[in-house]
């Protein structure tokens, strides 16, 4: 795991952009998109590239880690809207190739199995970004959930609700199932990269990268990963022991040496 402390949130989104912006590059690509405030300036650096510069996201494609159960996908919430208005209406990303997984299907049940089947068929995800909620889950596993699990249902815990109230009326208005790619699942795609911003953030980062490898933290699934990029700005930083060390691995980064 290689954490990147940088000093700003703008410079986290420039290096988050700068290696989506490889991938995309190098050929097809299959990116897993995350939604949440914390990936946004990478999406809106990439818009700016492909404005720019003319980054190319015709061969692309992309899923998304997760959905709310019941919430139509019209719902100006759904992450099946929000991945659209926020970064594939910017970019020349064919919306017909960013797949999430269906919350309204009359068959939920059986709806994970046929999004990790769509993914497998894929070809798998080259670089998955992935932000961490306050309690250290990713996508929508929260604490508990089985580091092999597969996409299915969960409940979310009262302080998620809480915490991603903010993008509704009140908080009654926030689903309390979704649909999420699990821990298994989230580890075979090829790269992670994981966004955090603020002190908020601090303490899940820190029990992520340097606790156990526990199910209490589903986020520290990452360390058995063997290519995982945690790109942070200085206080989401601030409660990692390692922070120095960090630091100084990336100043001797070997400059043939890529994230
Ligand atoms: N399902 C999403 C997660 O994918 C996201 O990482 C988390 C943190 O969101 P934010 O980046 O807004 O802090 O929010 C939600 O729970």
């Amino acid at each position: 795991m290689e954490i990147v402390i940088r000093p700003t949130p703008s410079e986290v989104s420039t290096t988050v952009a700068d290696i989506v912006e490889r991938y995309v590059r190098r050929g097809p690509a299959t990116l897993g998109l995350a939604t949440g405030s914390s990936p946004l300036g990478s999406y809106r650096e990439l818009a700016r590239r492909h404005r720019e510069s003319g980054l190319d996201f015709t061969d692309a494609r992309a899923f998304l880690l997760d959905e709310y159960v019941g919430l139509p996908k019209s719902h100006d919430q759904s992450y099946f809207s929000v991945i659209r208005s926020e970064f594939v209406d910017h970019v020349n990303l064919d919306p017909e190739r960013v797949l999430s997984p269906n919350g309204e299907s009359p068959t939920i049940a059986e709806e994970g199995a046929r999004y990790d089947a769509a993914i497998a068929e894929a070809g798998g995800v080259d670089v998955q970004l992935l932000g961490i909620g306050t309690d250290g889950h990713i996508g929508f596993n929260e604490p508990g959930s089985a580091l092999t699990s597969r996409t299915r249902v969960k409940t979310l815990t009262e302080q998620t609700r809480l915490d991603n109230a903010r993008f509704f009326d009140s908080v009654d208005d926030v689903p309390h199932h979704v649909l999420t790619q699990g821990l298994g699942t989230i580890s075979e795609a090829r790269h992670l990269v994981m966004i955090a911003f603020g002190k908020g953030k601090a303490e899940a980062i820190a029990a992520a990268a340097e606790g156990p490898l526990a199910a209490f933290c589903p986020a520290s699934v990452m360390q058995l990963h063997p290519h995982v990029t945690v790109v942070i700005d200085e206080a989401a930083a601030s409660k990692l022991q390692l922070a120095d060390y960090y630091r100084y691995a990336l100043e001797h980064k070997p400059s043939w040496q890529l994230f």
